[in-house]
């Protein structure tokens, strides 16, 4: 495991053992999971399916959004054309928080992700309380028995999983021991950062037909979808690109069609 998600995972930890004795808070009753797996198999039949990201900041390009909006990021993602949404959770690194899940997912009809650090199958419950319909799963961050148990969980509140890798070893652990059939490749490499598109189109060929490839990070340009639509993939979680524009709706838009 890099040092960096080694480091995130550790303080995660922390705050899962400090939040898990207090039990779940009192969010109001979220509405029944709205089908995120779903939503991207039936988007990715006739084109592109997009989950559009509310980011506000990472570890390695710091603040990436000032006038950080979740409610208006969310529903210009709903009308550019996007599937679902990930919303970070993580605060520490990312800069995140459950509220921004809440309001994002209030203000439009798209299902989410809860984007997050999943350390301890506890979370899902939380994830679900809060609103979520699919949470992700990091391969690089977990072991074979409690990867396998935090997707038990999820399952179990009726949340999609959508299961992270980085190479063909992760690639291999994900497909032996997750049920999953959503999987990610992504092309940020966790130990130098260095974003990689090629990343995706190897890993591709080596994926069953029955699994939905996402192709994660380092998406900026039509181009690049067309590029990754060569590797037989059209499913994207695309977060940065998207966050730096003035115009999410147009911007979201001109990735999935090449023009608006
Ligand atoms: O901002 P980008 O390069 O479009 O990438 C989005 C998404 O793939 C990235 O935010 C991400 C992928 N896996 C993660 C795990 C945790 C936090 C963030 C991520």
């Amino acid at each position: 495991m890099s040092d960096k998600l080694a480091e995130i995972c550790a303080t995660k930890r922390v705050e899962v053992s400090e939040r898990k004795p207090k039990g779940l808070r009192h969010w109001p009753t979220p509405s029944a999971p709205r089908g995120f797996e779903a939503a991207l198999r039936a988007k990715s039949q006739t084109g592109i399916a997009l989950i559009a990201e509310i980011k506000k900041a990472s570890p390695s390009k710091g603040l990436i959004r000032a006038d950080f909006d979740p409610a208006a990021h969310a529903a210009a993602y709903q009308s550019g054309g996007a599937a679902c949404l990930s919303v970070l959770t993580d605060a520490p690194y990312f800069q995140g928080h459950e509220d921004y899940l809440i309001t994002a997912r209030g203000a439009c009809d798209l299902p989410v992700i809860r984007k997050d650090f999943m350390v301890d199958p506890w979370q899902c419950a939380e994830a679900r309380a809060m609103g979520g319909d699919a949470i992700l799963i990091i391969v690089a961050a977990l072991d074979d028995v409690v990867m396998a148990e935090i997707e038990d969980a999820a399952r179990q509140e009726n949340l999609d999983v959508l299961v992270e890798v980085h190479d063909e070893t992760e690639l291999e652990r994900a497909l032996k021991h997750l049920k999953s059939k959503l999987v990610g490749v992504n092309n940020r490499n966790l130990k130098t950062f260095d974003v990689d598109l090629a990343t995706t189109e190897r890993l591709a060929k080596l994926v069953p037909d029955d699994i939905l490839l996402v192709c994660e990070s380092g998406i900026s340009t039509h181009s690049d979808c067309l590029r990754m639509a060569e590797a037989g993939v059209n499913t994207f979680l695309v977060g940065e690109s998207l966050m730096r524009q003035n115009d999410i709706m147009h911007a979201t838009k001109r990735l999935l069609t090449g023009h608006g």
